[in-house]
């Protein structure tokens, strides 16, 4: 229960519906618990009727008013029955929505180290499926632990002032179906542990080959892909029947049981019956009530016990994320002012999880409003710097300023909000374009996407599509081509109107001519700003007021397009090789 102590402070806060749950409970037992003494009374009155001991009309009005108690007994226990989920279960809902929140909040926190080193699948997991197991002990496994606490005290009560031997006998079996049961629900965990697992792999397949769907017919895989489904799909079932088996056992065991606790008190209670140690015939239909009653709660104490281990190991690895420390964090509360001028002093950084020194000793500096670009094999870190410009890792060694003032000693959401990063592999969600486009501004009016969208050159695209700006992108975008989304991408990064502009070779995808179109709009834009443009092309860096050329993490080469032409190395050589594909066209 170590690790469930995380969800005190949420009892805490719905105790008032705590409480007045448990209360509900206890009332609507004490209810519902009237019946089988009823229903001994009403068996009572018949013996006494056979018997000539009393009256036809007294018989009547004693028998219309244990009735009546009855129906009366049961519409009260049921209404506060309904009050009991409606507290109890209502706030397992609400401690399920707190705990996504304060986990998804949490997710955000943590930086991008976290997400490589943990699978998507995983993160999702532990905020839908492992939130629901938790949420089975903060509501049902709860609401069955007073249910039954509250029905055994008051059934024992009156059970043991009417009979006590006969209830002894009576209680006997049920311990016996509480262990049963919970040995079936570890083994049913077990099993549909393996159902789920096997469910997942079986979703994450099909969504691989849906997502993929252009490469597997492309090399006409079809059957193969199918063959590998069918393999998965056998798999499941076989885990799904085996679980079925074991579930299965469930309900005849406990029909075995409470036919066993029956028989029990029909023989005891009619022996003694028949010894005269009970009055009527009557205690033995109240007492075959009362088994009837608790075989459930009983059966649910093994139920909750299995429910408090699952949650217990779900809330662990819940606990296991929320313990984390954001390895990136805002240390500056007040505000701080960011402006263009950039500097990277003697900058080193490696990954930490692949070890690959990505930048060694890096040194330049940007002035406000100025264009950088940088040039360089794939691999020699270009991406990298501009990850550390937005503080996406800390560095290992130099220091990183923005107008003369270390990176870490900046308010990190001023930082961030301050730059327009355009990725390389530009993330389009399931949204109409302009909400895409939105995204850098989330007020933005109608005609500033417009305007956006004009300056990355995707205006005339997006006015042919039948909704125009309320097209919908599917999954990933998938309804746009590679230029298309990376110039969407390019017009959330303008509309935010940054301070910082952070291109990362996003012009891969669209031809010179229009590359040339956005650079100019760009140029235009970006008065006052400082943008940095990652490429592969001499055509983007050319008009920048400073190049510098990466290799394997070091600078190889600096200067302006003039100086490089005229530089043997990197700069030159690219630049003749694509002047030469150009005029080969
Ligand atoms: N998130 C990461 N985790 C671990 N290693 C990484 C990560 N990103 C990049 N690297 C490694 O760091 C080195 C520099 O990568 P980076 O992405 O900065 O290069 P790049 O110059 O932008 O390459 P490209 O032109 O192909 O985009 C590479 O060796 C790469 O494998």
């Amino acid at each position: 229960m170590k690790e469930l102590k995380h969800l005190n402070k949420y009892f805490l806060k719905y105790k008032t519906y705590l409480i007045i749950g448990s209360i509900t409970t206890v009332v609507a037992r004490i209810f519902l618990l009237f019946t089988p003494r009823y229903v001994k009374k009403i068996i009572a009155t018949v013996e006494q009727y056979r018997d000539n001991t009393i009256t036809q009309t007294v018989f009547k009005a004693q028998l219309t008013e244990a009735i009546l108690y009855i129906i009366g007994a049961a519409i009260i226990g049921g209404i506060l029955t309904f009050f009991m989920r409606q507290t109890i279960i209502n706030v397992s809902r609400y401690i399920e929505f707190d705990l996504k929140n304060e986990i998804y909040e949490q997710y955000q926190k943590l930086s991008l180290n976290f997400y490589k080193q943990n699978r998507t699948g995983d993160l999702m997991n532990r905020i839908t499926e492992d939130v629901g197991r938790v949420r089975m002990y903060a509501g049902p496994a709860l609401m069955y632990s007073i249910n039954t606490i509250a029905l055994f005290v008051v059934a024992l009560i009156y059970m043991f002032k009417e009979a006590p031997k006969l209830t002894l006998y009576t209680i006997l079996p049920l311990p016996i179906l509480s262990v049963i049961i919970y040995k079936l629900s570890k083994e049913i965990h077990k099993r549909s542990t393996i159902v789920q697992e096997y469910l997942s792999k079986l979703s994450t397949f099909t969504q691989e080959s849906f997502s993929g769907i252009s490469v597997i017919k492309a090399y006409g895989i079809e059957p193969q892909t199918a063959n590998n489904f069918e393999t998965l799909a056998i798999e499941s079932k076989d885990k799904q029947v085996s679980l079925a088996r074991v579930q299965a056992w469930f309900f005849p065991m406990m029909i075995l049981l409470i036919g066993a606790s029956n028989l029990l008190v029909i023989y005891i209670g009619g022996m003694q019956y028949i010894n005269g140690e009970i009055e009527s015939i009557g205690t033995i239909a109240e007492f075959i009530i009362y088994v009837n009653m608790l075989t459930w709660p009983v059966a649910t104490v093994g139920w909750v016990t299995s429910i408090v281990q699952q949650a217990e190991a779900s809330q662990k690895r819940i606990n296991e994320f929320l313990k984390l420390e954001p390895e990136i964090k805002n240390t500056v509360t007040e505000n701080t002012k960011i402006t263009g001028n950039i500097a990277f002093n003697n900058v080193s950084f490696t990954y930490d999880d692949t070890n690959i020194n990505a930048l060694k000793g890096i040194s330049f500096s940007i002035k406000e409003g100025e264009t950088l670009a940088i040039l360089g094999k794939t691999g020699s870190g270009k991406s990298t710097i501009l990850d550390l410009i937005g503080r996406l890792y800390d560095i290992d060694n130099g220091s990183i300023t923005i107008n003369n003032q270390e990176i870490k000693n900046l308010n990190l959401n001023n930082l961030r909000d301050s730059i327009g990063y355009v990725p390389q592999d530009a993330f389009l969600f399931s949204d109409s374009i302009k909400n895409n486009i939105k995204f850098g501004k989330e007020n933005a009016t109608e005609e500033e996407v417009i305007e956006a969208a004009k300056n990355a050159q995707v205006h005339k695209n997006i006015i042919k599509f039948n909704n125009g700006y309320n097209t919908i992108l599917g999954e990933r975008g998938i309804t746009l081509s590679g230029g298309q989304k990376q110039r969407v991408s390019i017009a959330r990064a303008i509309i935010k109107a940054p301070k910082i502009l952070l291109f990362d070779d996003c012009l891969s995808a669209v031809d010179t001519e229009t590359e040339e179109k956005i650079l100019k709009n760009l140029n235009k834009l970006s008065k006052g700003k400082t943008s940095i443009i990652v490429s592969h092309r001499v055509s983007s860096a050319k008009n920048a007021h400073k190049i510098i050329v990466l290799d394997d993490g070091k600078i190889i080469q600096e200067g302006t397009h003039e100086t490089l032409i005229n530089t043997d190395g990197y700069y030159k050589d690219l630049y003749l090789k694509q002047i030469s594909e150009t005029s080969s066209k």
